[in-house]
């Protein structure tokens, strides 16, 4: 309801709101309350929207409009609302007459003046005259109308036309308004594909950063509105989607001032607001460790995984049931701390903590608040380590540990050295083929609905960088994932979910989720593995008379790859080959992973084979008890 919705935007920083009509004919509040709410929460109403269907009518409608018109400014000044949003028209009863447009436009200018009302002209994509930004500049030009001018919207203007130009020289006193979304590129339908899939900026494909440039060039003052219709937002909580708003919107304002007026940047004219300045990212090192929850039924498939891929139990938390587990700069934690209890008599494990290597973890941490994420209260006991931590959106803690020159509490600190005997091979050994090296990925389940807040949150918060993007059909269904890592590849972080809830015909576990480990030797590794007891995911045979077709690989490797159950890509740059563990618990697994020359990718194209090789895993022995 509007008054969550204000309440919502408030509290995640914004300044002021536009008032969708819509909003407000199905609220039981007053304007006049509505007004006094947003003054309570220290809101201004910036614009009240959308009147449709007004201009380039013949008489009898236009006298009809304007009567109408009058309605909605007695409206607007019960609300203190100064601007209205005209968008151009779709009705059937208009003409393609832009002098009748403009003239038309100007008499409601006239009324609106009178009332000390402005109007923002703005061109819908789809209009059935006007539908460039040009078009309607114009218009509001041939007006000519000191209470008349323009709203930008990216949307309309970046759906047609990807790489504007000119808008850094419409005149600022005209520039009444702006409106920011972002889109993915879709080829449809432009009303559907505004009314349905907009995004915050940064979540899709529009060069944001740029038209904002141009906008803010050109001398405009205005808000920087959010108009962003989306199935999906429309169906979460408006507390966290303001704050996903929010996050985005710092971000956009950073990017614009990183490319306009950064160190070697082309320099358009400066912007006369002041842009969102979050602490910059220090530069990331890697994965410090990875934290997993387990129970009593997961922990010891988890620990004989980890055991038989060559790790071994090197700490032991000083104050909780807190174990490390270690290999070649890979940093396992497992906690049996929380109170996880098992869903199907698999036991659960999931992750709960990222811990990345920076360069400045107290800057990071900084840049992280600055940018809306919630920090959590440190978890510090006698001789611990003060590590500094946010809360990503769906819960995972991100720590921030030193790394490099970096300075500060090392968090290895916090565990006892375990005897030489009491754990499993406490001395991993020196290095030799197949041993596991640093955390190459990590894999975190997102529900639909928190999808893109949180990549624009490991963004943003981490300045990552999009590096793969994958859709395919699941044995559960349609699954996207999307991976963003930094510049040097050394930090990645998958994301994967399902499209739509799953139904009840489907096995009510979670998505699973992974760590991945990096290797030199891959074939080594797995037999290593499988010498200490390691289950490898098997795969099916018609995979790789698929890998054959594809590639024609060396009949050799292919059969080893085969008999190791190792599955394959390749890209331009260069190879992966990579193997699973089964399901540990109900949720987690490991991968093993080895990049040959440069590849960028994370091997999505066999998720759908893992997928259904773990459905088929999961399921043998209710199979097998119902044969
Ligand atoms: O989809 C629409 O009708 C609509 C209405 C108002 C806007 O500002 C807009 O960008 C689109
Ligand atoms: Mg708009």
């Amino acid at each position: 309801m509007l008054e969550d919705k204000l309440r919502a935007v408030a509290a995640a920083g914004f300044d002021g709101v536009e008032i969708f009509e819509n909003d407000l004919v199905v609220s039981a509040m007053t304007p006049e309350s509505v007004r006094a709410l947003c003054a309570d929460l220290g809101l201004t109403i910036d614009l009240y929207q959308p009147f449709r269907d007004f201009e380039a009518v013949p008489d009898g409608l236009h006298a009809a409009n304007l009567r109408r018109a009058e309605r909605k400014f007695d409206l607007m000044e019960r609300l203190g609302a100064g601007t209205v949003l005209v968008c151009s028209t779709l009705s059937p009863h208009a003409v393609d007459d832009d002098g009748l447009a403009a003239q038309q436009l100007r008499a409601l200018a006239d009324r609106a003046d009178a009332r000390g009302i402005r109007v923002a002209y703005e061109a819908l994509a789809w209009g059935r005259f006007v539908n460039s930004w040009e078009h309607s500049w114009q218009i509001v030009r041939r007006a000519d109308h000191p209470a008349l001018g323009l709203c930008l919207d990216s949307f309309h203007v970046l759906s047609r036309d990807p790489a504007p130009t000119g808008v850094d020289t419409v005149d600022a006193a005209k520039l009444f308004f702006l409106q920011l979304a972002d889109a993915p590129r879709l080829d449809m339908d432009v009303l559907q594909w505004s009314r349905h899939h907009r995004l915050f900026p940064g979540q899709g494909s529009f060069d944001l950063p740029d038209f904002l440039a141009q906008v803010l060039a050109a001398g405009y003052e205005g808000p920087l509105s959010l108009e962003v219709f989306n199935d999906v937002f429309r169906q979460t909580d408006p507390g966290p989607a303001a704050v996903d708003a929010m996050r985005s919107l710092v971000a956009l304002e950073e990017a614009v001032s990183e490319r306009e007026y950064g160190y070697g940047a082309a320099g358009r004219a400066r912007p006369r607001v002041e842009l969102a300045a979050p602490p910059p990212a220090p530069g990331l090192l890697g994965h410090a460790f990875v934290e997993l929850t387990v129970d009593d039924e997961s922990a010891p498939q988890i620990t004989s995984a980890l055991s038989a891929l060559g790790f071994a139990h090197t700490g032991r938390h000083r104050s909780k049931p807190v174990e490390l587990w270690q290999q070649g700069g890979s940093n396992v934690v497992l906690n049996r701390d929380g109170n996880t209890t098992g869903t199907d008599g698999t036991g659960t494990a999931e992750v709960v903590a990222l811990a990345v290597e920076s360069r400045d973890p107290g800057q990071s941490a900084r840049r992280a608040e600055a940018l809306l994420a919630t920090p959590l209260p440190r978890r510090r006991g006698p001789e611990e380590a003060e590590l500094t931590a946010v809360a990503a959106p769906d819960g995972t803690q991100l720590f921030f540990c030193p790394g490099g020159e970096a300075r500060g509490p090392d968090w290895r600190a916090d565990f006892a050295p375990v005897a030489a005997g009491e754990g499993v091979a406490a001395d991993p050994g020196p290095p030799r083929p197949g041993r596991l090296g640093r955390i190459d990925h990590v894999a975190l389940a997102q529900p639909n609905d928190q999808f893109a807040g949180s990549m624009t949150f490991y963004q943003s918060v981490l300045d990552l960088r999009e590096r793969d993007f994958a859709e395919y059909g699941a044995p559960f269904g349609l699954v996207r994932s999307r991976t963003v890592g930094n510049v040097s590849g050394e930090l990645r972080i998958a994301m994967h979910g399902a499209l739509l809830r799953r139904g009840g015909w489907a096995p009510s576990v979670p998505d699973p989720e992974h760590i991945a480990f990096a290797t030199d030797d891959v074939f080594a590794a797995a037999r290593d593995a499988l010498e200490r007891g390691l289950e490898i995911l098997p795969i099916t045979d018609n995979y790789y008379d698929d890998l054959d077709a594809r590639y024609a690989p060396e009949p050799r490797l292919l059969e080893t790859m085969r008999g190791l159950n190792i599955l394959y890509d390749r890209d331009e740059h260069g190879e992966f080959f990579h193997f699973c563990t089964g399901l540990l618990g109900s949720r987690v697994f490991f991968e093993v992973v080895q990049r040959v020359g440069g590849y960028r990718g994370d091997g999505a194209v066999n998720a759908p084979v893992r997928m259904a090789a773990h459905r088929q895993a999961r399921h043998v022995p209710e199979q097998a008890a119902s044969a």
